[in-house]
C-alpha cells in the first residue's frame, strides 16, 4: 500500500504559528494534504481541517508551597466541533506548546471521525514539569486551569480526559472545580475519572487494550503469529504498560522497552509484571535487573516483529525509519512518525497502523463513560471491553478495505474515511447566517 510523497500544498497560513515540516502541526498538515485531492466537492471546506475552530491560551497563576507565585501557560484548542462537542485529553509536559496542542486536537478530530464517535476534536495542555511540583501544587494548577478554560468546556461543549502526565486524580480535580463553578455536580464534563465519581470500568486500560486489539488484527492480516512475536515498546506509562501486559498475556515476547529514563532488553522476553512494579517504585524502566541496558538509538534497531511508539510525537525520524527492523509499527502515541519517515517505511514494506485508529481505544471508552454519566446507568467491564473490541475492529477493517480498494497507505485510508465524515457534516450544517 503506497501513495505519493509528502509535500504540503494546502496551508491555512495562520498568523499565530509557523510550523516546520516535521513539527506536530506541520506533520498534521502534510497528512491532510495527502487526502484533500480525494475529497471531491467537499474539498471546498478544506479550511475546516486546516484551521482550528477555537484556540484559548490561558495564564495559570498559583502559589507554590514556598509561598512564591508561579505562572504557567495553558491551552485548550477545539479544532473542530462539526460532528459534536470537542473531546480530547490534557497534557502536562515541559515541552507543551500551542502548536503541539493544535496538532493533538486536530488528530482528535480525525480519530473521533475515523471510529465514528459523535465528537469533534479538542486537546489541552499546560507547559510544566510535573516532577518539579508537589501534589498540592499540581492540584492548585489543575483547579486554576479548569476555571480558566471553564468558559469553553462542558458536557455538551468540550470534554477533557487524561493524556501524558495526567490521570484519574487530575480528572477528579477538574470535575470538582467545574462543578463548584457551575453550582451542580457535573460528572460528564470530563472522562477518565475515578470509578467512584462516575468513571467507567475499563477506561484506565482502554488505550493499551485498543493498541493490542488493532495490533492483533493487523498481525492476523500480515500473517505475523502472536505466539512468540518479538515486541519493542517506547513509553511505559498508561498506554505502553497496558499494551505490554496484553501482548505478553497473549504469547508475544516484549523484548525491548524504553522510557524517558533509559532502555532495557531481554531476548527471552522481559517480565512485564516485574517491570511494571519496578517503574512504580523507581519512576522509570532504568535499572531494571531483569534485562540488559539498551542504548537510546539501539532501541530503534532492535530485532523485533512489532514496534510500538507509546511516548511522544516525532520519535520515528527518517534516520530511525531506515534502521527499523520491525514488520509492523503500532502507533500508540499521537503523531510519532514524521512524514518523511512514513515514506521510508512504506518503501521498505513496513506497515504503519496509524495513531488515529491504533490508539482510539481510550476515547472510545471515554465515549462510553460520557454516555453512562448522562444516563446514570453503568455497564460491566466485560460489556465495555466487548463493545470496544467491536467498534475498533469494525473501524479498522473498514479502513483496511478502503486502502486495499484504492491502494492507499493505512494512514491515508484512515484520513480519507475520517475527513469525508468531517467535511460531510460541515457541508450539511451549512453556513449561518
Ligand atoms: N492516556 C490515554 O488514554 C491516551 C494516550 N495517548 C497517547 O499515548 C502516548 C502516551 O501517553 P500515556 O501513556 O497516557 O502517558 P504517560 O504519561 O502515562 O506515559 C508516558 C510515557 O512516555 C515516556 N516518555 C516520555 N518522554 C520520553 C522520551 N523522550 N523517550 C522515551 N520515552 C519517553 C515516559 O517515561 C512514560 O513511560 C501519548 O502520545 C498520548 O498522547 C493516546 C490516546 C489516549
Ligand atoms: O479519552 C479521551 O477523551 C481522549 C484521549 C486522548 O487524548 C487521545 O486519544 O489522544
Amino acid at each position: 500500500m503506497a501513495d505519493t510523497q509528502h509535500s504540503p500544498v494546502y496551508s491555512a497560513n495562520l498568523s499565530y504559528v509557523s510550523p516546520k515540516p516535521e513539527s506536530p502541526w506541520g506533520t498534521y498538515l502534510a497528512q491532510v494534504d495527502r487526502v484533500l485531492p480525494y475529497m471531491g466537492d467537499l474539498a471546498r471546506w478544506s479550511g475546516t481541517l486546516l484551521r482550528p475552530k477555537r484556540v484559548l491560551i490561558v495564564d495559570v497563576p498559583i502559589q507554590l508551597d514556598s509561598g512564591e507565585i508561579a505562572h504557567f501557560e495553558g491551552y485548550r484548542v477545539q479544532h473542530s466541533l462539526s460532528r459534536g462537542p470537542g473531546k480530547g485529553g490534557v497534557r502536562y509536559h515541559p515541552d507543551v506548546t500551542l502548536e503541539e496542542v493544535m496538532a493533538l486536537s486536530a488528530w482528535m478530530t480525525v480519530k473521533n471521525a475515523a471510529v465514528n464517535l459523535p465528537f469533534g476534536g479538542a486537546k489541552g495542555g499546560i507547559r510544566l514539569d510535573p516532577k518539579m511540583l508537589s501534589n498540592q501544587e499540581l492540584e492548585r494548577v489543575t483547579r486554576r486551569y479548569t476555571s480558566e478554560i471553564g468558559i469553553i468546556i462542558g458536557p455538551q461543549r468540550d470534554i477533557p480526559a487524561p493524556d501524558v502526565n495526567t490521570n484519574a486524580q487530575t480528572m477528579a480535580w477538574m470535575m470538582d472545580t467545574y462543578s463548584a463553578n457551575v453550582g451542580a455536580t457535573t460528572t460528564g464534563v470530563v472522562t477518565g475519572k475515578p470509578i467512584s465519581l462516575g468513571g467507567s470500568l475499563g477506561r484506565v486500560k482502554a488505550t493499551g487494550r485498543g493498541v493490542f486489539v488493532t495490533g492483533r488484527e493487523a498481525m492476523r492480516r500480515l500473517k505475523i503469529p502472536m505466539e512468540g512475536a518479538r515486541v519493542a515498546i517506547q513509553g511505559f506509562g498508561n498506554v505502553g504498560a497496558n499494551a505490554a501486559e496484553l501482548f505478553a498475556h497473549s504469547g508475544a515476547k516484549v523484548v525491548a522497552v524504553q522510557d524517558h529514563g533509559g532502555g532495557v532488553f531481554n531476548s527471552n522476553g522481559l517480565d512485564v509484571a516485574a517491570l511494571t512494579e519496578h517503574v512504580l517504585t523507581h519512576g522509570s524502566v532504568a535499572g531494571f535487573s531483569g534485562g540488559e541496558i539498551l542504548g537510546l538509538e539501539d532501541f530503534w534497531g532492535a530485532d523485533v516483529d512489532v514496534i510500538i511508539p507509546a511516548a511522544l510525537e516525532g520519535q520515528i525520524t527518517e534516520r530511525r525509519a531506515e534502521r527499523l527492523r520491525a514488520k509492523l509499527v503500532l502507533e500508540a502515541a499521537n503523531g510519532p512518525t514524521v512524514p518523511g519517515a512514513d515514506d521510508i517505511l512504506a518503501s521498505r514494506g513496513i506497515t504503519v497502523l496509524p495513531d488515529v485508529i491504533c490508539n482510539s481505544g481510550g476515547v472510545i471508552v471515554s465515549y462510553f463513560e460520557w454516555v453512562q454519566d448522562f444516563s446514570s446507568f453503568f455497564w460491566s467491564e466485560e460489556e465495555i471491553n466487548l463493545r470496544l473490541d467491536k467498534i475498533i475492529t469494525g473501524a479498522l477493517h473498514h479502513i483496511w478495505a478502503t486502502c486495499e480498494k484504492y491502494n492507499f497507505s493505512l494512514r491515508t485510508g484512515a484520513f480519507v474515511v475520517a475527513c469525508e465524515r468531517i467535511l460531510q457534516a460541515r457541508n450539511e450544517r451549512g453556513l449561518y447566517p
